[in-house]
C-alpha cells in the first residue's frame, strides 16, 4: 500500500553537500532532499539553498523533501564587489545574526583587512563583530591599544577578546544568546578551529575529512550548522576560510583581466578555461599572448574560489 502519510515540518539546513541537505527541526537532524518543483523555482532564481537556510518540507520515511524557503534575513558573501559576485560560489551562508571578525593579536592584526571583513558582514545584513585571539601573546597594554583603535575605527562594533587561558563561552558569553546564529569569519591560522572545538566540546578537525590545498594548508571539506549547549548556532564552512581568499584576491583582479576579455571570446559562456573546445583564453597561452605565468596563477585561483 502507498503511504501517503506526511507531517510537514519546518527547520533550519546544517549541512550541504550538492543535492544533499541535513535540516535541523526540533532538535533533530533528519535527511532531506529538494522537490522537483522547488529545484526548478531555485534554478529560476538563480540561487541556492544555503546552510542556515530555513525552509518548509514534508517529513516521509525518515527523509524531508523540501518544497519551500524562506525569505533571508541575512546573505553572507564572499565578497562586497558585485564582480566577484558574477563568478559565483559567492554566497556563504543565511540567516546570520552576527558575524565574527576574528584577528589575532599578533601579527595578523591588519585594520585595512579588518575593513574588508567589516563591510562584508555590514553587507550581509548580519551584526558585526570583532574577537581579538591570542591575547596571551601580547601585553595587557597593547591589547587595551588593539581594541582602542577597533572601537574608534567601527564605533558602535562590540570587540570581545580572548586568550589560550581563557573560556570562550565566558568571553563570549554576549554573543552565545539561544536565539543567535553566528559565523567566524577571519584568516588561516587566527584560531577559529580551535575557538569552534572548544565551543561544540568537539575535535571537529581531527574528525572531518581534510584535504590539501594548493598551498599545502588543510581546509575543511564540509559546512555544517553546529547548536552550541547555549542553544546559539554556530555556522562553520569551508567558505568563512575563504572569504579572505576572494578579498585578496580583490588585488588580483587587475592581474586577471586580461584573461576576462579574452573569455568573452570562447565558445563556451561558462568556459573555465581548462580543457574546453575553443578556448580563446588557452589559445592566447599557445600563441603566446597570454603568459604561462599569469595563465597558472588564474588557474590556481579559481580552484580556491571554487571551494
Ligand atoms: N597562543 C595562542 N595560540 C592559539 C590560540 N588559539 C589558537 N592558537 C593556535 O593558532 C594556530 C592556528 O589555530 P587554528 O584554530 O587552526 O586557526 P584557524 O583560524 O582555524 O585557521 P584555518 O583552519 O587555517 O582557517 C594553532 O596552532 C593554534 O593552536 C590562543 O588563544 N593563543
Ligand atoms: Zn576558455
Amino acid at each position: 500500500m502507498l503511504n501517503t502519510d506526511s507531517t510537514v515540518v519546518r527547520g533550519q539546513i546544517s549541512f550541504q553537500a550538492q543535492d544533499r541537505f541535513d535540516l535541523l527541526a526540533d532538535g533533530e537532524e533528519l535527511p532531506a532532499t529538494l522537490s522537483g518543483n522547488f529545484r526548478r523555482t531555485l534554478k529560476q532564481q538563480h540561487t541556492q539553498l544555503l546552510v542556515g537556510d530555513w525552509v518548509n518540507g514534508t517529513l516521509q520515511a525518515g527523509n524531508v523533501r523540501i518544497t519551500a524557503m524562506q525569505p533571508r534575513t541575512s546573505l553572507l558573501e564572499r565578497s562586497t564587489s558585485s564582480r566577484f559576485r558574477q563568478s559565483g560560489n559567492q554566497a556563504i551562508a543565511a540567516n546570520l545574526t552576527t558575524v565574527v571578525i576574528v584577528t589575532s593579536a599578533n601579527h595578523d592584526f591588519n585594520l585595512e583587512r579588518l575593513r574588508r571583513y567589516h563591510a562584508i558582514a555590514t553587507v550581509s545584513r548580519a551584526k558585526p563583530a570583532f574577537l581579538i585571539t591570542k591575547t596571551d601573546l601580547i601585553t595587557a597594554t597593547d591589547l587595551a591599544k588593539l581594541v582602542g583603535q577597533l572601537t574608534a575605527t567601527f564605533p558602535g562594533t562590540p570587540v570581545f577578546t580572548l586568550g589560550a587561558d581563557q573560556e570562550p563561552a565566558a568571553q563570549l558569553a554576549a554573543l552565545l544568546r539561544p536565539d543567535a546564529c553566528l559565523a567566524l569569519i577571519g584568516s588561516s591560522g587566527v584560531g577559529k578551529s580551535t575557538l569552534v572545538g572548544k565551543l561544540t566540546g568537539e575535535d571537529l578537525y581531527t574528525k572531518t575529512i581534510r584535504q590539501d590545498d594548493a598551498h599545502g594548508r588543510h581546509a575543511t571539506t564540509n559546512r555544517r550548522l553546529f547548536v552550541l549547549p547555549s542553544g546559539t548556532r554556530l555556522i562553520d564552512t569551508p567558505g568563512m576560510r575563504a572569504v579572505g581568499v576572494a578579498e585578496a584576491s580583490a588585488g588580483f583582479a587587475a592581474q586577471f583581466s586580461p584573461i576576462e576579455e579574452l573569455a568573452a571570446s570562447c565558445q563556451f559562456r561558462n568556459c573555465r578555461h581548462v580543457s574546453e573546445p575553443g578556448c580563446a583564453v588557452k589559445a592566447a597561452v599557445q600563441a603566446g599572448t597570454l603568459p604561462e605565468a599569469t595563465y597558472q596563477a588564474y588557474l590556481k585561483y579559481q580552484a580556491k574560489e571554487a571551494r
